[in-house]
């Protein structure tokens, strides 16, 4: 009864006369549009000039922005707005600190603006910005959202720093999304306190001094709720929580209380479910399971997830990552997981920040006790503060309903888990194979000896922005062991998950350059060609012109009856007659049935790196290693796919872009793969074309164990890393045989699904591409030794992912021998010097034709197309690897499997075996092969429980002792030793 009084009492507003301010029922409306409009203005703006975060494979922000938002990627105008931002949670956090202090003075001032100057308002304010801070604080936190506003402060902030530092720790939607959550919930949740507050039984000052916590929207959105469900609300308000909770920490499991007096029962339970804890995450394959991944999305948060239950005294390091045996698993177990961050609490650190607003939210939900907000009293993120304080006083109180409660961790202490039966740690040498890109954050160094809450927020933020794993993005498939599986695919990008892509900011942009063609010199053309046919009698039905870059193909349909022979016959008579030199026939155009006639322009046009990479065609192409060569004739960008060519003969003579060439390819690589996702070997004989990419090492670049240089120029070497690729590849055909793999896609896609096994010894594998910049010198020093490994990888790498791009000046046939051609399905020449040579390199004349300066041809099978070579100079690509090498990268490069012996085994040469170097499991490895006559990797891995790196190496010293035969593809290898009678005797004339 009192209720419906009340509310009556609500809905006039004499009830509450005595407030300066006019009644709620009628200024909301217009308020709320108000309030929210300058936000979703400066929403919009970051829409706009917000630089997109550059971890989806190259971001690209403004492709589509036409010429009248071009100004958004000027730089400049970037970091005006980023800072705008940034001084604009400042002030806001400035005049809403002070509205706290002198707001209800203010009240009036603001409210009688109209009747009053400017100057004599601003007198009489009392906000700390003056006037306009009385009268901004008044719309977001009077009318507004009350303290709740205060949650628009991160959002301001994280939007500028992102914009001028062109990085965040958290992404802006994942910031955007929280804080709006907790400015809309905090603020209708305080509008029902405000409300309670005012009932007629209450001090009736009470409600007065405290209407400013919820703010207008908040008050009369409570009253609306109230007056619809009266106390639901606070249910609908619970229940709106805890969604939210759910779907934004990703809570997926909870445990009911339990409150037992007995303390022995109770330490058997907790041990119980540390030991269910530490292995439900690990489903079937241990710690390279998401125990890590799980623990660090909840400690990104600054927070963790854990039950009620009393904590035991003692209290242990966790093992970082430890492995349960999978009878142990129970994939329902309730999370125990107790964490912290050393982080402190006010800082501007989002981690910080975000998670001590999160605290406060849900502590208010489980204890529901009203809430009391601390004055705040500390500067830029008082509101945490507040909130801290509240998830605190929330936290100790006894919960009710589902006993799960998120609190805030500012505490310094290391994580803690309780001292469970202790699963025996894996040692990382026993996870993952040592040739490993790092496949689990665990096995990082620098993750997992420091804490980096930063850097694992950025992992959550990874996970909840879609475009950071769009290239991993996984079509989940019908497995039997699907039920198994743990929910979370593995992220080969996540040990550097802060990685971001190369801008297009980096590269000369030279404008919109078209070909300049004048119509003068098109007609000359034509007349020149018509009149140069009909002097051998071949008259012309039609011709069409298409002004490309650097030629213009004009398209003739000769008369019926003349003979296509005749007129390729004529090309150089036609070319003397043109005066140009470039004039290359193709009779016919292939598909089109009409005479292609290429015309160097007059004017030539350089095609810009920039502007290739900037098309949509490149931006958003789906290809597993896109290369954007350039643009075609008729002005299409040509982008091909190394990972389908799959290997690239280069030739060209000096000075024709070559060079040029190779860093349009490596830098369209580096443009769209993650340095997870793809390893350059380099091979540099001329030493100083490639050593610009020295900067990239520890992200993209391989090399052999105990070098120093990632870049490899001396010959001898160069022999070794072949051998080493070769003995990589060979793994890597064990491995997806042992996976029942066709090719590298679905192993890898296997693997992120978590359905093959790291202790079997599987990895993801990244893509190896092998630069050779000058293979004649090569050839010409190592001969044989270079020729045979290139033409194996050649001829079987295309499966696993290796893919070889070579190029030399020199396109001779003792260079380019039949065996390195027959296995090169795509070449490229840029202009060569003879005829003979354009046959060499593509089997056709033409490459001595073309114009140089990037002017090029490439044949794919029988199709032989013209393109001008994109250019970048050396300046941009040395930008492009400051841009990369300047970010945080693996500890050292990829390292390629070590090649045993010089000769790379294979030969059975007993002699040439070191006993010093035999790994010491050598002779039972024997026996095991010998007695299961099956020559295989995983064997040796399965039964003497060995790393893939260790019986890898143990199969290649196997074969140097002639007990198994050479590598056969996807076969096993053949045994070459009968049984085992027949070991022990040739283990006895092994020297010892
Ligand atoms: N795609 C291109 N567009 C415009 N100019 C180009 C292009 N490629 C090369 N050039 C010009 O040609 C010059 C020589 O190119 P580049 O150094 O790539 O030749 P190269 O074939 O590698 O020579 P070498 O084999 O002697 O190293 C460049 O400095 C540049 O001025």
């Amino acid at each position: 009864m009192a209720k419906n009084t009340y509310k009556q009492d609500q809905s006039s507003p004499a009830s509450r006369s005595n407030e300066p301010r006019p009644p709620r029922a009628t200024t909301p409306r217009p308020v709320a549009a108000e309030a929210t409009a300058p936000r979703e203005n400066r929403r919009a703006s970051e829409t706009k000039a917000a630089p997109k975060p550059p971890r989806q494979p190259l971001k690209l922000p403004s492709f589509n922005l036409g010429g009248m938002f071009g100004f958004v990627r000027d730089r400049r105008f970037q970091l005006f707005l980023g800072f705008f931002f940034l001084l604009g949670s400042l002030y806001l956090t400035i005049a809403f600190l002070s509205f706290l202090f002198t707001g209800h003075a203010d009240q009036s001032v603001v409210a009688g603006l109209d009747r009053t100057t400017t100057k004599e308002a601003g007198q009489e304010t009392g906000n700390w910005f003056g006037l306009l801070g009385a009268m901004i604080a008044q719309v977001f936190i009077y009318k507004g959202f009350g303290v709740a506003a205060f949650a628009l402060i991160p959002i301001v902030f994280f939007l500028g720093y992102k914009i001028v530092f062109r990085r965040a720790e958290v992404s802006v939607s994942y910031v955007l999304a929280l804080c709006l959550f907790l400015m809309g919930w905090l603020s209708i949740l305080l509008g029902y306190v405000v409300l309670t507050m005012q009932a007629p039984d209450a001090d009736p000052t009470l409600g007065h001094r405290l209407d400013f916590l919820s703010g207008g929207i908040g008050y009369e959105v409570a009253l609306w709720l109230d007056s619809l469900i009266g106390w639901g609300t606070v249910l609908l308000l619970a229940f709106l929580l805890i969604s939210f909770v759910v779907f934004f920490f990703n809570v997926t499991s909870l445990t009911l209380p339990r409150f037992g007096t007995d303390a022995e029962e109770d330490e058997e339970t907790t041990e119980n479910q540390g030991v269910a804890n530490q292995a439900r995450p690990a489903g079937n394959y241990g710690a390279t399971t998401p125990v890590g991944v799980k623990e660090e999305e909840e400690r990104d948060l600054g927070m963790t997830v854990r039950s009620l239950r009393p904590t035991p005294p003692a209290a242990v390091a966790r093992p970082a990552a430890v492995y349960e045996p999978e009878e142990d698993n129970e994939p329902d177990a309730p999370i125990v997981t107790s964490g912290s961050i050393a982080s402190p609490a006010f800082s501007v650190a989002p981690s910080a920040g975000t998670g001590a607003l999160a605290g406060a939210t849900v502590a208010a939900a489980s204890s529901a006790l009203p809430l009391t907000v601390a004055p705040a009293a500390s500067a830029a993120l008082n509101v945490a503060s507040a909130a801290a304080t509240v998830a605190s006083g929330g936290a100790t109180a006894p919960a009710k309903g589902p006993s799960f409660s998120i609190e805030s961790a500012i505490d310094p202490e290391p994580v803690v888990a309780k001292p469970a039966r202790v699963p025996t740690p894996l040692s990382l040498s026993d996870l993952v194979d040592n040739n490993a890109p790092l496949p689990v954050t665990s096995s990082q160094p620098s993750a997992s000896s420091v804490p980096q809450p930063t850097l694992q927020i950025t992992n959550k933020a990874a996970e909840l922005d879609p475009a950071a794993g769009a290239d991993m993005a996984v079509i989940a498939e019908e497995d039997e062991d699907a039920d198994a599986m743990p929910a979370v695919n593995y992220d080969p990008t996540l040990d550097l998950s802060r990685y971001q892509y190369p801008t297009l900011e980096l590269l000369n942009d030279y404008g919109q350059a078209k070909a300049q063609v004048t119509k003068e010199e098109l007609e000359a053309n034509k007349d020149r060609i018509v009149e140069t046919l009909g002097h051998y009698g071949i008259n012309i039905a039609s011709i069409k012109a298409t002004i490309g870059p650097t030629v213009t193909l004009y398209e003739i349909v000769p008369d019926a009856g003349v003979r296509i022979s005749k007129i390729k016959s004529l090309e150089d008579d036609i070319a003397l007659s043109l005066a140009a030199l470039g004039i290359r026939i193709i009779a016919p155009i292939p598909g089109k049935g009409t005479i292609g006639i290429e015309v160097p322009n007059a004017k030539k046009e350089m095609v810009s790196i920039r502007s290739v990479f900037s098309t949509e065609k490149f931006a958003h192409t789906e290809m597993d290693l896109p290369i954007a060569f350039g643009r075609t004739i008729t002005n299409e960008v040509f982008v091909v796919d190394l990972a389908k060519m799959p290997h690239l003969l280069m030739a060209g003579a000096t000075g024709q872009g070559k060079s040029v060439g190779l860093n349009v390819i490596l830098a369209s690589l580096l443009y769209k793969r993650h340095p997870a996702q793809l390893k350059f070997v380099l091979v540099d004989p001329k030493k100083v074309e490639l050593s610009i990419f020295n900067k990239i090492e520890r992200h993209f670049l391989a090399k052999l164990p105990d070098t120093d240089e990632a870049i490899i120029t001396d010959t001898k070497k160069v022999v070794n890393t072949l051998n080493s690729l070769c003995m990589e590849m060979d793994r890597r055909y064990d491995l997806l045989k042992d996976a029942g793999c066709r090719n590298l896609k679905e192993y890898n896609r296997k693997f992120i699904e978590r359905r093959l096994n790291p202790k079997k010894g599987h990895r993801y594998l990244p893509f190896i591409v092998l630069v050779i910049d000058e293979l004649a010198d090569l050839m010409m020093t190592a001969g044989k030794e270079v020729e045979t490994p290139i033409a194996r990888l050649a001829q079987l790498a295309r499966a696993i992912g290796i893919h070889l791009i070579v190029a030399t000046q020199r396109p001779s046939v003792n260079v380019i021998t039949g065996i390195i051609k027959a296995n090169f399905p795509c070449r490229i020449s840029f202009k060569v010097t003879s005829k003979i040579d354009s046959r060499t390199i593509l089997d056709a004349g033409g490459a001595d034709q073309l114009v140089g300066q990037g002017d090029m041809l490439i044949s794919q099978g029988s199709d032989i197309i013209r393109v001008q070579c994109a250019f970048i100079d050396t300046p941009e690509v040395d930008r492009l690897c400051d841009f990369v090498g300047e970010q945080q990268g693996y500890p050292d490069a990829y390292m390629l499997p070590e090649v045993v012996g010089e000769s790379g085994g294979g030969n059975g040469d007993l002699e040439d075996m070191d006993p010093s170097q035999r790994d010491s499991m050598f002779e039972e490895a024997a026996r095991v092969i010998v007695t299961h006559q099956q020559g295989s990797t995983s064997l040796l891995q399965r039964r003497l429980k060995l790393g893939y790196n260790r019986a890898g190496r143990l199969i290649d010293q196997l074969e140097q002792a002639g007990v198994v035969g050479p590598f056969e593809g996807s076969k096993a290898r053949e045994v070459l030793i009968p049984d085992e009678y027949s070991l022990e005797q040739l283990l006895n004339t092994l020297p010892k």
